[in-house]
């Protein structure tokens, strides 16, 4: 044999060796996930198996550990799926997201409960808060704001309407790819479908490679490879779920305009989350109709030195000219210095509502 072939085999038997020490290690953990689970019993028959705070400790511990070769992210998500099989064995999740299948809110899903959890796509996001609300799913996910594009208000507006609590946040990275059926060529794309954002996200690109094509706009990213599959000289504008859910070619990668285009998703349940260590809140609040009213809200944050990451306006759907407020900050509603300045904005404002206190989205 060659020295190589010596080296390689070396190698090889220390990897078997390896994979038996992880295996007996993963199996030890889910069998201490089990034991988690008698106890969370023990102590209250309707308890909560998914603890988002507890995951997200669990991770950036991880994150902070790590030494490389692995980078933290791809690391994290090992022990994303570790925990989400852990999960399983406790109680499988069952989590709603606004599909159909191979959207970036699946991906986003996927991203934050793991492959173990049930999934199920919805055809809106007011039917995800529906499933939630009538206890059909355990969870559901639903898009919040792009770093381009902005907010979804239809989310934010949902909101107003609902008692549901938001759980928890992850951000997505959107890469967009132009996607045709192996029947078509790149020179004889005449149409592209895609979902109006995604549209508004790569408008130079195809301002630049394809100015001539009709852009026909669809209700997802999804339902774009869908037609393409099936359809000649047809491009869709998707990310990498469809195109392998739909088995299409790429023409073109990551056409974004934006390098660091992203997405913000919301997990929302019925769930109140304890602190992690790094957590956000966010609260809906109405302030009365009246000069300084705006200045008002703002000033106890101020005060506080609380750090607010996201403020949005959004018309009342009680009453013209009547405004309502989406507040993101940094802290725990159970902070004392938080919980002090939200009692003075309650006392000035018409309604507050806190709509939940979660992780900072960790990978
Ligand atoms: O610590 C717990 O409460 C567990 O149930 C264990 C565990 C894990 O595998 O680490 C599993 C699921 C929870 O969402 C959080 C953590």
């Amino acid at each position: 044999m060659s020295d190589t072939s010596d080296k390689l085999e070396a190698l090889r038997q220390r990897i078997d060796q390896l994979d038996s020490d992880v295996l007996r290690l993963i199996s030890e953990r889910a069998s201490c996930a089990q034991e988690v689970a008698r106890a969370k019993l023990a102590d209250d028959a309707s308890a909560v198996f998914y603890r988002p705070e507890r995951e997200a400790q669990v991770l950036r511990r991880i994150m902070e550990l790590n030494d490389g070769p692995l980078d933290d992210e791809e690391m994290a998500r090992l022990f994303r799926e570790i925990m989400s099989a852990c999960l399983a064995l406790e109680q499988p999740v069952k989590v709603a997201y606004l599909g159909p299948e191979g959207t970036f809110t699946q991906q986003a899903a996927l991203k934050h409960f793991g492959e173990s959890a049930v999934s199920l796509p919805m055809a809106a996001i007011d039917e995800v808060f529906r499933e939630v609300e009538a206890g059909a799913v355990n969870y559901g996910v639903v898009p919040v704001e792009n770093s381009t594009e902005g907010v979804v208000n239809h989310t934010l507006d949902t909101f107003m309407e609902s008692s549901i609590n938001i759980c928890g946040e992850v951000v997505l990275r959107i890469h967009h790819h132009l996607l045709v059926s192996e029947n078509t060529r790149r020179d004889k794309v005449s149409r592209v479908y895609s979902h109006p954002q995604s549209f508004a996200q790569c408008r130079k690109w195809l301002d630049a490679h394809f100015p001539h094509a009709e852009r026909v706009p669809v209700a997802s990213n999804a339902e774009a490879a869908k037609l393409v599959k099936t359809e000649w000289h047809s491009a869709a504008i998707a990310g990498d779920m469809a195109a392998k859910l739909y088995g299409l070619e790429r023409v073109a990668e990551k056409i974004e305009d934006r390098p660091d285009n992203s997405t913000r998703f919301l997990i929302i349940g019925s769930q109140d989350v304890p602190m992690s260590g790094d957590d956000k809140t966010s609260l809906v609040v109405a302030m009365r109709n009246q000069p300084g009213a705006l200045h008002d809200l703002l000033e106890p944050f101020h005060r506080h030195q609380v750090d607010m990451t996201r403020l949005e306006t959004r018309p009342s759907r009680t009453g013209v000219w009547n405004y309502v407020f989406f507040i993101d900050f940094k802290g725990h509603y159970a902070e004392p210095h938080v919980a002090a300045m939200l009692e003075e904005v309650r006392l000035r404002a018409a309604d507050l509502r806190v709509l939940g206190s979660y992780p900072k989205g960790v990978m």
